[in-house]
């Protein structure tokens, strides 16, 4: 594995790849890795010649009063378990090689992105887009992988890459989980013992979900609010947003009598977690991985 910290220098050892027609797999990351990650790694793996994972905490994404300075960071571990696992780019810019000057120019997604975890965090989804596309402009890959816990954050980057036509296949992955069900996330390391045995009220949620639709629940508005009170009834659990939507629009749903997504943004002490399931779509219920 090659590590890159420059723009210049990656176009430069990826030129050869694309003249002799290679595909190309990308993985963005902010790295502190996990085994979400690493399974977004696999699949590029065995879908392209050649895979290059990105680890850069983006500074636009993040609001004032939010983690960026303690956001977790062990790049030389991160690096050990990409060599390892058959990464061939490691592109780990500093602050001043992605934004050399203040960036002037914005990619937003204003609809999609100022909802739900949007709302909760004003101006993260237009960061997100803003550094995805520069990402996507300096790898050009063939195709871009990320993870479906995030999962308003592939609808905004899929909505980005069929509004720009930028060229490249958006993948998403299914999330991968600890043993107890709470999704494997970096932020997870900031849970206190007590906490991280609170933290899997969040996926207990989307279980408690797909149990009341069983017992015949379909009034969305019921559901959220049966959801937060299961939630709000951890004492060091908060919901923060508890959304039920149509799963491809994330649009407000009348009635739950099809599929549809339930989204959590739970917070966990001071520790914000995400998380969310697909119910009622035998496909969706299938890609969960273990
Ligand atoms: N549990 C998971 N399963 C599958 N993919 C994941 C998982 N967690 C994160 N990813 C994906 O990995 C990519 C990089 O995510 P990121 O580096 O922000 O990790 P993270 O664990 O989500 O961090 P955070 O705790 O900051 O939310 C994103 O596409 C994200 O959706
Ligand atoms: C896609 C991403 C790497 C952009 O900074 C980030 O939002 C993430 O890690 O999910
Ligand atoms: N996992 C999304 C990146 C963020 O929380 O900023």
């Amino acid at each position: 594995m090659e590590t890159v910290t420059t723009i210049s220098a990656l176009r430069q050892r990826l030129g050869p790849h694309r003249r002799a027609s290679r595909d190309i797999g990308f993985v963005p990351t902010m790295g502190y890795l996990h085994q979400g990650h690493m399974s977004l790694v696999e699949r590029s793996r065995a879908e392209n010649d050649v895979t290059v994972v990105s680890i850069f905490v983006n500074p636009l994404q993040f609001g004032k009063n939010e983690d960026l300075d303690r956001y977790p960071r062990d790049l030389p571990r991160d690096s050990m378990m990409l060599e390892l696992a058959g990464v061939d780019f490691l592109f780990a810019p500093r602050v001043e090689d992605m934004y050399p000057r203040p960036m002037e120019t914005v990619v937003d997604v204003p609809k999609l992105g100022s909802e739900l975890e949007g709302e909760a965090r004003p101006g993260h989804f237009a960061g997100v887009a803003t550094v995805v596309t520069k990402l996507l402009n300096i790898v050009q890959p063939h195709a871009a992988y990320f993870g479906e816990k995030d999962y308003q954050q592939v609808a905004v980057i899929r909505r980005m890459v069929e509004d720009l036509a930028l060229p490249v296949r958006v993948v998403p992955v299914p999330t991968v989980r600890e043993a107890d069900g709470l999704a494997c996330s970096s932020r997870n390391v900031y849970l206190s013992e007590q906490e991280r045995a609170a933290a899997v009220i969040v996926p207990k949620a989307l279980e408690e979900a797909a149990r009341l639709r069983a017992l015949g629940f379909t009034d969305p508005a019921e559901m959220e609010r049966s959801l937060s009170a299961f939630i709000a009834a951890e004492p060091l659990a908060t919901p923060e947003v508890v959304a039920v939507r149509h799963p491809d629009t994330l649009m407000p749903l009348s009635t739950l009598d099809g599929p549809f997504l339930v989204l959590l943004y739970v917070r966990v002490g001071k520790t914000k977690l995400l998380d969310n399931r697909v119910i009622g779509n035998a496909a969706a219920r299938g890609r969960e991985a273990a």
